[in-house]
């Protein structure tokens, strides 16, 4: 794993800071598009949530006053106080109880109502995220940052969106509640607003940067975060254990494990040793200019200038003012957070995604095949051609064989031809026009090909030969049909629940299949494309025993007739029958023409062939 540098801080800290709030209006739409009204209750709630306390604290002085005022007429009077003397100050009482009453509903409805949103949200932006990563090429998923964008996206998909919301949602709340806090303290003094907020600037500007150095830790690092992620799967699951044990690979994967943890968490507690050590110091001054306004109250009700009343409500507002700020700074500094890492879904969501331009659903040349003309190819981020000049034509009713050493590009090849890829030069047509010109379904859907690392799909038996034609995905009368062309019916029907007989060990009562076993669910799976004419076949039989696999060869020359069949393999007894074998040699046509031609030229087939005949005596 390559060291990455370490993240630069933007030239301009603020200018990052305000720019990436851009995305809380968009978090608030996305959960305004989830639910209504959800959103609409949670918009309620927050401005009673925040109103209420003010309006608390008011009757709190009032309360006070009435107090005062009765004990004072009381004196004066002489008598036992009544219903009547003590109702002046008994509604008030109760006032405020019925206030206390409904802040608490408000915050119940707020929980709730953010509780169902979280599932409801967390779920949508799953299928946004899964949604498009359907649409991304081939070529974009192999990209390693777009593939980090998307790890960091369904890493926290279910709760940063809502929380970014909840947060707003808090900060007007707290917002709220300040402003009418303020209203109140205006009429002690204009000063002692300033006091309070200039106080509470400084923790405000820390807890800003801080977080945002910790989201450029974050993403600097995503590539560590990544390899644990790997590391984790490789020693905790089924298909990989086996190798594990038997290699003795636990000590040393899970040092690396270790190791990654360790520089991670020393860049963390750097980090939050730093941040609230600031936090505290410069909050110490707000909390300073707090008690600084305090004092002037105390000292205002002693001179006689304030009503005990009045006090009772400043200290209050002072008191609740201060959690509020507090709780609305914590909640600004979450939200940088949150904003950032929606900042990184839409980056992810927002990839262009190659413009589907092929609409033809027949070529200009019905019947004419597939050619390749002078096609090279690529891969994104890499230097040398993989292929190059290659030119064929393939007929229907043709079978084409490819042969070659690992590596010359034989897979490549049928990755374009099923326009995974476009070629980097050249062109590849069928039945007359250019692939790029094909609607890609209609494309698919005359293509059936099986790669060397075809999915073994948990799911059942039956199931993993219908993916092969969605439309056909529950029909088992195909199902069967197809597993006698690909001889997997023979041992589905041994199968405790044949057809349905769950496959994989991740779902209980699941089998296991040998490696033979899951190829003829792969070579059936092809079959189940009845639509198809183009047949590939890349390493069919590769785990097969020997009578299995010249019986799938059999079959396979019957069922495909009339159909275009590409047919990659390393064994040459398999090869022999094709109309044209191509032989690859690093992404070039080396030799071609039938197995009597290429004998006869006695070059690089004929050599392989004489020596896998020997080796097979
Ligand atoms: N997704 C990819 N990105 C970059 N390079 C790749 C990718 N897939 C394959 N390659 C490279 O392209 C070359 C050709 O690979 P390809 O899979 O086509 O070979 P092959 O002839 O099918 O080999 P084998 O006989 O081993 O199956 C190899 O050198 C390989 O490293």
């Amino acid at each position: 794993m390559s060291a990455p540098s370490p993240p630069t801080p933007p030239a301009n800290p603020f200018a990052g800071f305000f720019g990436v709030f851009r995305y809380s209006r968009r978090a608030i739409r996305l959960v305004w598009e989830t639910s209504r009204p959800l959103t609409l209750g949670l918009a309620v709630c927050t401005l009673v949530a925040g109103v209420l306390p003010a309006v608390a604290a008011w009757l709190g002085q009032l309360i006070v006053d009435a107090v005062v005022a009765a004990m004072a007429a009381h004196r004066e009077g002489g008598q036992a106080p009544t219903f009547e003397s003590l109702w002046p100050v008994l509604r008030y009482v109760l006032a405020e109880a019925g206030v206390i009453a409904l802040i608490a509903l408000a915050q119940r409805g707020l929980s709730a109502q953010q509780s169902l949103l979280r599932a409801q949200l967390g779920h949508k932006v799953n299928v946004m995220i899964l949604e498009k990563a359907g649409q991304l090429s081939l070529a974009q998923f192999e990209d390693s940052e777009l593939y980090d964008q998307l790890t960091r996206a369904r890493r926290e998909a279910s709760t940063r969106p809502l929380a970014l919301v909840n947060k707003t949602f808090a900060l007007g709340q707290h917002g709220i509640s300040l402003v009418s806090f303020g209203v109140l303290l205006v009429g002690f003094s204009p000063w002692a607003l300033l006091i309070l907020v200039v106080g509470a600037l400084p923790v405000f500007l820390s807890e800003a940067k801080f977080s945002g150095d910790a989201f450029r830790l974050f993403r600097w690092r995503s590539p560590q975060t990544r390899m644990q992620m790997y590391l984790e799967t490789v020693l905790a699951r089924e298909d990989s254990i086996k190798e594990v044990r038997l290699f003795g690979l636990e000590p040393l994967l899970l040092g690396r494990y270790r190791g990654i943890f360790e520089t991670l968490y020393g860049e963390d507690r750097r980090l939050t040793i730093r941040r609230d050590s600031w936090g505290f110091l410069l909050g110490l001054l707000g909390t300073l200019a707090f008690y600084g306004a305090y004092a002037w109250v105390v000292i205002e009700t002693v001179g006689g200038a304030l009503t005990l009343g009045e006090m009772t409500m400043y200290l209050m507002v002072f008191k609740q003012g201060q959690a509020a700020l507090s709780a609305g700074l914590t909640a600004i500094g979450g939200m940088y957070e949150d904003n950032l890492y929606l900042s990184n879904l839409y980056e992810y969501l927002e990839q262009p995604v190659e413009g589907d331009a092929g609409t033809l659903t027949a070529g200009v040349l019905p019947g004419d095949g597939i050619r390749f003309e002078g096609v090279a190819f690529t891969y994104p981020g890499a230097e040398t051609p993989v292929l190059a000049g290659i030119d064929l034509h393939l007929r229907p009713g043709q079978s084409l064989a490819l042969v070659g050493e690992n590596g010359s590009g034989k897979t490549t090849l049928i990755k374009l031809l099923t326009r995974l890829y476009p070629p980097s030069a050249g062109r590849i047509l069928l039945d007359g026009s250019d692939l790029r010109d094909w609607d890609v379904r209609a494309l698919r859907r005359r293509v059936g090909v099986i790669f060397q690392d075809f999915v073994r799909y948990q799911l059942q038996v039956g199931e993993n030969l219908g993916v092969g034609d969605v439309a056909a995905f529950e029909d088992e009368a195909r199902w069967q049909a197809a597993a006698r062309l690909g001889l997997a019916d023979a041992f589905i029907e041994r199968l405790g629940g044949g057809y349905r007989t769950q496959l994989g060990r991740w779902f209980k009562g699941g089998q296991e299949l040998s490696g033979g076993q899951w190829q003829k669910i792969a070579l059936s799976r092809a079959y189940m494309r009845e639509e198809a004419d183009i047949l590939v076949l890349d390493e069919p039989t590769a785990a097969m025993d020997a009578a299995a696999e010249a019986e799938v060869f059999a079959r396979f020359r019957e069922h495909s007739r009339d159909k275009m069949t590409i047919l990659i393999s390393h064994r040459f007894s398999t090869v022999r029958a094709a109309d044209q074998i191509l032989v690859i040699d690093r992404g070039r046509i080396l030799e071609r023409g039938t197995h009597a031609e290429l004998l006869a030229r006695d070059g690089r087939y004929a050599r392989l062939f004489r020596l896998q005949a020997k080796g097979y005596r």
